[in-house]
């Protein structure tokens, strides 16, 4: 017997906290986009062993799959049967295995096939395949080899993952519900963090799940604390931590203006987090407390930012034809120093860039190296764009503008050498957190 569900979350663009965000006192800005991580879950009749398969299958990238049998002894165990390495993919089957604690014995097989939009990885040389409903690029190269443009590929692999198995165990699932939203949010997150080795701010699961937000993160030693090296204590704990636990961590839904977007530019590199994080974070520690003050900077500049966002917002409810009027003078390129909001954001992002820049120069993490910014610049005389940023923790992952709803950047930067190293994202900011879709939109990609 086959029941199919599927389900997709979106990825993300930092638009301004990167580095502050991984303090809980910080704010951030975080934006989902409408290139989505998505997942089909497909039971499959029951082995009659005492264990259970979970196949994931991504076969975009030359046919990837991770197969994991799960038996239970005094603790669940784990193991890939080829050898194939997932950090992210086995860390969402082992935390919602103990989660939801499945006896092995009644447990049907369960295929999950992994399905990612265009737009997390550089087109390369990849195949097209669609049906009426989705597209999708086959890469000939296996998931690791193909590079990314840093939207947060395993936060939303970790959150499908994980939502996709939640609903076979709780069939009753429902992602719209607050509750199901909390539960998802938190075994994502701690699926994630443990798979990522504890460096994230987790702001990429959490607008996986509720979509564009300002973020606060949790404090970590939630799941520091979890007793992962004691097996016969670990499941209790992750199911208090999950279900009882206040995590105390913001994330307020928010949106862009009406008539504007958001666009990024992949520069076909991408960028080592983890690494950028170690450096910036030694820099923090060495120059303590000068480091301070920049960060005090940078949360003032992030801080205005957010606020510039919320007055364009208000302007649009409260005085429609004078917000008109701007949209309409960023689209021809007029003088709007004139425009107090405008002149907000603007200034709010030169204070964020200035501190981040002084930053790449101090920790040789490459936050804003200088090829960016001269990107970033060249950006900016557009017609149309409000402003450009570096998102995230920078580096050489896509650049992301935001932009007037008819601003054409494509046509503005085709042919041109100072634009020659981009390529223009097919995606733009999308609302929407975790969301159920249809299985059948999934099939005879062609
Ligand atoms: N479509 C996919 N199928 C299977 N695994 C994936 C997929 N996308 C991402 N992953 C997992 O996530 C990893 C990339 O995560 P990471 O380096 O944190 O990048 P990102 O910044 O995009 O999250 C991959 O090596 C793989 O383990
Ligand atoms: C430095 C950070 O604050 C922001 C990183 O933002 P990115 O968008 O660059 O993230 P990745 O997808 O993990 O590469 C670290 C964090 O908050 O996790």
């Amino acid at each position: 017997m086959s029941s199919l569900r599927a389900f997709s979350a979106p990825g993300k663009a930092l638009l301004a906290g990167g580095y502050l965000v991984l303090d809980p006192q910080y704010r951030s800005y975080v934006v989902a986009l409408s290139s989505r991580m998505h997942c089909v879950v497909d039971k499959q009749s029951d082995n009659g062993q005492d264990w259970f398969t979970v196949t994931i299958r991504s076969a975009q990238f030359d046919n990837d799959e991770w197969k994991y049998t799960i038996c239970k002894h005094s603790s669940y165990e784990i193991v890939e049967v080829n050898g194939k390495v997932n950090p992210f993919a086995k860390k969402a089957v082992e935390v919602l295995v103990n989660y939801c604690q499945p006896d092995p014995r009644e447990t049907e097989e369960l295929l999950l096939e992994v399905f990612s939009d265009p737009g997390y990885h550089s087109v390369g040389e990849s195949t097209l395949k669609k049906n009426g409903h989705k597209q999708f690029r086959f890469h000939s190269s296996t998931i690791t080899k193909v590079p990314k443009t840093g939207l947060g590929s395993s936060a939303g692999l970790v959150t499908v993952l994980t939502t996709s198995l939640l609903s076979v165990f709780q069939p009753e699932l429902d992602v719209t519900s607050p509750r199901y939203q909390r539960i998802i949010h938190n075994l994502s997150q701690i699926a994630h963090c443990q798979a990522q080795g504890k460096v994230g701010s987790g702001f990429d699961v959490a607008a996986a799940v509720f979509g564009s937000i300002i973020y606060q993160r949790f404090d970590p030693k939630l799941i520091e604390d979890l007793p992962a090296e004691n097996p016969s204590l670990y499941s209790a704990a992750l199911v208090d931590l999950v279900d009882s636990t206040d995590w105390n961590f913001t994330h307020e839904n928010v949106t862009l203006p009406p008539g504007i977007r958001v666009i990024m530019g992949d520069v076909s590199s991408g960028s080592e987090t983890t690494k950028l994080v170690a450096k910036v974070k030694a820099w923090y520690q060495q120059n303590y407390p000068k480091s301070l003050d920049v960060y005090e900077n940078i949360n003032r500049g992030n801080l205005a930012f957010i606020n510039g966002i919320e007055k364009l917002t208000l302007l649009s409810s409260n005085s429609p034809a004078s917000y008109q009027e701007t949209l309409d003078k960023l689209d021809v390129g007029a003088d709007l120093s004139e425009s107090a909001e405008i002149d907000q954001l603007r200034k709010a992002v030169i204070q964020i860039r200035g501190n981040l820049q002084l930053i790449t120069g101090e920790s040789g993490a490459d936050i804003e190296p200088s090829v960016q910014t001269e990107l970033l610049d060249c950006c900016v005389e557009l017609n149309g764009v409000i402003t450009g940023v570096v998102p995230g923790a920078g580096g050489y992952d896509a650049i992301a503008l935001i932009i007037t709803e008819k601003a054409d950047i494509s046509g503005q930067t085709s042919g041109k050498k100072d634009f020659s190293a981009v390529t223009w994202l097919d995606l733009h900011q999308e609302n929407t957190g975790i969301a159920e879709e249809s299985p059948s939109h999934y099939r005879n990609l062609q």
